[in-house]
């Protein structure tokens, strides 16, 4: 139905990495029931590039996409977000610099229903106690079509209206980096390609960072490159991903290891 090419435009080679892990590791539970959902991850996310992140279910995409994120915290190895190394903050240092410096995106919205899109919009804004720039609401507000729908709260709007107003959230306040876990998840296919082409536009004209987690290839292939996780490990990425190529890279991490080919 739709098309997804010319969307990419050919840029320099990125210099400044946004986000790092250093041989990242987690682990959930104890003893025999231990899961080691991280395993030694390595990977640098690069500035002012969409990046996806695809890997089998289990892979340890949340609990990368967490860790690179401050939401949680490793058992060993090192977060470097714009240099800041996330092991060494605090709880409240962690919180003050997802609000300050980082966005989301969650596959369920999470927008606060007594509020309108736009007090949903301003509100890590009015948490920080930060004024409003009308010009970047503006922008935001008119390039996300949702002027119309400003004034209505989250049960009035349609799903992917809702994911908008979600989308204006994480950038109302400049971040350094937006993380998007399965933004597209809930939606249609024709909100979902909205969605996305608005978060290709945030990349190529604001120069915005973007992380997103995804199952799904047609969606991934708007990122600039795919980076796959297996088994808690990185294992490999893909540059200028086409849907194609990430389907045949995602059936050969599926697929039993049976010929060491990688
Ligand atoms: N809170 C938790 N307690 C125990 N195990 C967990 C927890 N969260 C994740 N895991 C386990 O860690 C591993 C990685 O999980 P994670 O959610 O990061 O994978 P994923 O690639 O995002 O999966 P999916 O695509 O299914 O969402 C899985 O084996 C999962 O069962």
């Amino acid at each position: 139905m739709t098309t997804s090419t010319a969307r990419k435009p050919t840029r320099p080679a990125p210099t400044t990495v946004a986000v790092q892990a250093r041989d990242v590791v987690r682990t959930y539970g104890r003893g025999a029931a231990a899961v080691r959902a991280l395993d030694g991850a390595t990977v640098s996310i690069p500035a002012g590039r969409f990046t996806a992140i695809m890997g089998p279910s289990g892979s340890g995409k949340s609990t990368l996409m967490h860790a690179l994120a401050g939401l949680d915290t490793v058992d060993g190895g090192q977060i470097l977000l714009g240099g800041t190394d996330l092991g060494q903050l605090g709880e409240r240092q962690r919180t003050l610099l997802r609000r300050d410096r980082v966005g989301f995106v969650f596959q369920s919205f999470n927008l606060v229903p007594t509020l309108t899109a736009r007090e949903n919009i301003l509100l890590p804004l009015t948490l920080a106690g930060r004024r409003p720039d009308p010009e970047r609401l503006a922008h935001l507000v008119t390039t996300l079509g949702l002027t119309d729908r400003i004034r209505h709260r989250p049960g009035e709007l349609s799903g992917g209206q809702q994911q908008r107003v979600a989308v204006a959230r994480a950038l109302i306040t400049r971040p350094e980096i937006v993380f998007a876990d399965e933004p597209t998840g809930n939606l249609d296919s024709q909100a979902a390609e909205a969605l996305l082409d608005f978060l290709r536009q945030a990349v190529d004209d604001l120069g915005q960072t973007i992380v997103m987690v995804t199952h799904d290839p047609h969606a991934a292939a708007y990122a600039d490159r795919v980076v796959f996780l297996a088994d808690g490990r990185i294992d490999g990425e893909l540059d200028a991903p086409t849907a194609p190529a990430i389907l045949s890279r995602m059936a050969r991490l599926s697929a039993p290891a049976t010929t060491g080919a990688n």
